[in-house]
């Protein structure tokens, strides 16, 4: 594969069998993103936003295809190594933001350095700064139950940055906020991923981030097509 690639699919399908029949959740994707991109997934309830995000970011297995992070094929790794990979790689953020409930903000934003062995000293200064960044600072000691929708967004925005990681996935990250709370949480993202060079994957319908994005892809039935060129990159 090229290194030019942040992430690569080929071929990634994602069969699931229960009994309501065959799903075909994802099907025959070929995907690349590249460095410093944002792309923004859309399409209906159902098309397979979640499942492909899911693949993409090593939180599921495809039933068929490869995915690579970087140079590294993830599909055939083994689970200790891509667990390893996606602490160091990949940050993720939720529709129902997945906090801690008995942890603080600070608490929450330092989980993944605690995963990573991060020594103390350097957890204290890299969470204080992600607070900082994402305008919680003032909010730092308090739980999520004491945090607005988008403040709680907030600091999953800050959990998901704070590893630095090559790529930002996010599933409907406004999906559960109120329109100004959606715009904020949109514009933060938007901003953060530029500031930081990093490539972004966003399954929303919010047309704030759609306006945002290099490139726009729709999902429907589980099969990707590329809504419009024009990024900074030409799909090969
Ligand atoms: N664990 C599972 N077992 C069986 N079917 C599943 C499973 N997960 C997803 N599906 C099916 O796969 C298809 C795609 O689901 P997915 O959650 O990826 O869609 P989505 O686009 O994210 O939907 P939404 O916008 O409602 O979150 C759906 O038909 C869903 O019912």
């Amino acid at each position: 594969m090229s290194s030019a690639a942040a992430l690569r699919a080929r071929g990634i399908g994602r069969v699931f069998t229960s009994a309501g029949g065959v799903v075909h959740a994802c099907n025959a994707v070929d995907f690349d993103l590249f460095p410093a991109e944002l792309v923004v997934v859309r399409g209906p309830s159902g098309a397979g936003k979640t499942t492909l995000l899911n693949l993409l970011a090593g939180l599921d297995t495809p039933t068929a295809g490869e995915v690579w992070i970087g140079d590294r094929k993830i599909t055939d790794m083994a689970e200790n190594m891509a667990v390893e990979m996606r602490r160091s790689l990949i940050g993720y953020v939720f529709q129902s933001f997945g906090l801690l409930p008995m942890l603080s903000a600070t608490e929450n934003v330092e989980v993944p350095l605690r995963l990573l062995r991060v020594n103390p000293s350097e957890r204290t200064v890299r969470v204080a700064e992600m607070l900082a960044r994402v305008g919680l600072s003032e909010h730092a000691e308090q739980r999520p139950a004491e945090l607005s929708g988008g403040q709680q967004q907030r600091v999953g925005i800050a959990r998901a940055l704070v590893n630095r990681p090559r790529v930002l996935f996010a599933d409907e990250p406004t999906g559960q906020l109120d329109s100004a709370s959606a715009s904020t949480i949109m514009n933060l993202i938007g901003t953060l991923v530029r500031a930081d060079g990093i490539s972004a994957v966003i399954a929303t319908h919010d047309p704030l981030l759609v306006a945002r994005a290099d490139r726009v892809f729709d999902i429907h039935d589980g099969r990707l097509s590329e809504h419009r060129r024009g990024g900074r990159h030409a799909v090969q």
